[in-house]
Parts: C-alpha cells; sequence; structure tokens
C-alpha cells in the first residue's frame, strides 16, 4: 500500500531565540547587527547605553526564527546594567577590533564575566558562540592576523568568521551560519551537537601555538634554558616537531608556529658547540 505522504513539504514551527553580543566598547557589535538587520553602516560612534534591544524575523533552512537581540555596552560602566541579560541565551556574538589587541586579549575576561553571571549552574558548553574579528577592511591597521583569531575561537568550540560591518564582507554568511547552528542545539535538546565539538586538533597543540607565538627568544621559543646543549635542543625540537608538523596538525597557525621552531632551532645551533 502507498504511504499516504503530504503533497507540499510543510514548513516546520517557527522557534524563538535569545541572542547576545559581547565584546568591548567600540569593536563593532552594533553595527554588525545594524548591517545585517538594516543593510546599512554607520560611520559615527554612538555609544550603547546600557542595552539596546531588537526582535528580527528571520528564515534559516527550512525554519522561521524570531531573534530577540540584546546588543550590550561594551564599556565597563555599564556592567551593573547588562549583567542580568545573559541568563537564557542560545547564542553570542563575540566581537573584536582586529586593529586593537586589547579587544581581542580581553574576549576572556568576556567569557569569565558571562560565566560568573550564570553562576555555577548555567552550563556555557551548551550555548553557541560565534567569534567575529571584526572591521577586516582596515587592512593597514590589522594587528591580530587570522590564525591567532581562528585558533582562540576554535580551540573552545566556536564559530569563527572575519567581518566587516563597513564592507558587509563575511556577515550574512556568519548570521546563516550562527542561526543555523542555534537550531542544531535546539534540536539537539539544547546540547550542542556532538559534531561541532570535533575541531581537529588538541589543546596541547593550541596551547603549544599559543606559546610559541609569546615566546620572546629561541631558546623560549623551543622551551629550552639558555646555554642549553645541543642534545637538549635536539630534543626539544623533535618533540615540538611531531605536535606542529603539518601533516599531523591542523590547528590554525601551526604553519607558521613549525617554520618558526625549525628556525629557532637553526639559529641556536648555530652558536652551541
Ligand atoms: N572601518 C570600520 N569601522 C567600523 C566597523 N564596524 C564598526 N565600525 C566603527 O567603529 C565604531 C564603533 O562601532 P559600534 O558598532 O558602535 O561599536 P560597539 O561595539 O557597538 O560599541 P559600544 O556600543 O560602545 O559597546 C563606529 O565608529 C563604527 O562606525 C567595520 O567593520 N569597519
Amino acid at each position: 500500500m502507498e504511504a499516504n505522504l503530504p503533497k507540499r513539504k510543510e514548513t516546520r514551527k517557527s522557534m524563538r531565540i535569545k541572542v547576545i553580543s559581547m565584546g568591548n566598547a567600540e569593536a563593532g557589535k552594533s553595527c554588525i547587527i545594524k548591517r545585517y538587520c538594516e543593510k546599512r553602516f554607520v560611520p559615527k560612534y554612538l555609544a550603547t547605553i546600557g542595552i539596546d534591544y531588537g526582535v528580527t524575523k528571520v528564515q534559516v533552512r527550512d525554519r522561521e526564527i524570531k531573534v530577540n537581540i540584546f546588543d550590550m555596552a561594551g564599556h565597563p560602566f555599564f556592567y551593573e546594567v547588562r549583567n542580568e541579560f545573559y541568563k537564557d541565551t542560545q547564542g553570542v556574538i563575540l566581537v573584536y577590533d582586529v586593529g586593537q589587541k586589547e579587544s581581542f586579549e580581553a574576549l576572556d575576561t568576556w567569557l569569565a564575566e558571562m560565566k560568573q553571571e550564570l553562576g555555577p549552574h548555567g552550563n556555557i558548553e551548551n550555548i553557541v558562540f560565534v567569534v567575529c574579528a571584526n572591521k577586516i577592511d582596515c587592512t593597514k591597521h590589522r594587528c591580530v592576523d587570522e590564525s591567532e583569531g581562528r585558533l582562540w575561537a576554535e580551540s573552545r568550540g566556536f564559530l569563527y568568521f572575519e567581518t566587516s560591518a563597513q564592507t558587509g564582507e563575511g556577515i550574512n554568511e556568519m548570521f546563516q551560519t550562527f542561526y543555523s547552528a542555534i537550531i542544531d542545539l535546539c534540536d539537539n535538546g539544547g546540547k550542542r551537537p556532538a559534531m561541532g565539538m570535533s575541531i581537529g586538533f588538541t589543546k596541547e597543540q593550541a596551547d603549544t601555538i599559543r606559546r610559541i607565538r609569546g615566546s620572546k627568544d629561541s631558546w623560549d621559543m623551543l622551551g629550552v634554558k639558555p646555554g642549553a646543549t645541543r642534545d637538549e635542543v635536539n630534543k626539544a625540537y623533535r618533540k615540538l616537531a611531531v605536535l606542529l608538523h603539518p601533516d599531523k596538525c591542523v590547528a590554525p597557525g601551526s604553519e607558521d608556529a613549525f617554520k618558526a621552531v625549525v628556525n629557532a632551532r637553526t639559529a641556536l645551533l648555530k652558536n652551541i658547540k
């Protein structure tokens, strides 16, 4: 017997989600939201006072979603106002300015603030985070490169996009992927689907790349004391080479880190008898 199939594909039930923006003042949070919702760019800086709230309807795959967006003021002065808005959030847009290193370094502080406000029972693992490396149009002033930002985001299981609210680059793709991930999360009973967790590299690899980037000289880079012997240098090099070899490591920035380690070893061995 033939199954009694519906003629038209049914549109699935609409859903409502809550999204917040976080990041330092002037990183471009309001402009990113305006660019997506109103298709325009506001060059003049108008600081958000406390919270800006908006509702928007979007179509993602076969779903209509109503999005409540809470655009948070980045200035520390507004901490008291924004702290009550962290609860019941499904998605976070975490923004930094690629020309302002402090805004990138502040991402950890923003996460810590959110964790603190959610308290011990708030599960940050079940929230979709998208990191926006914003103002990529300002190429001359860029000081946080893509691999550094991507590594920070992906090692935490967060999405990462390069965006410009001014030109619109990356904005639609970012929101579509972000909303899509939130739908997957809701369909999965509010738990981040396992797929999003598989990042393809280890915490040790990510931490090592970060350590290498921040090292002050070749000794420090190889993790040996100044004056170490050839054997010690070679041993340290081999360990790092196995960990970061481009054939084995797909973490953002691993290729540059591997090259830096090779160069550091060569430089040190030249001067060790
Ligand atoms: N060139 C360039 N400027 C941008 C971009 N995004 C934002 N801006 C500018 O950066 C300034 C700050 O943007 P906002 O969106 O107001 O920053 P915000 O993060 O919401 O700041 P607060 O409301 O204080 O938290 C404004 O002058 C914007 O015009 C961008 O992608 N490129």
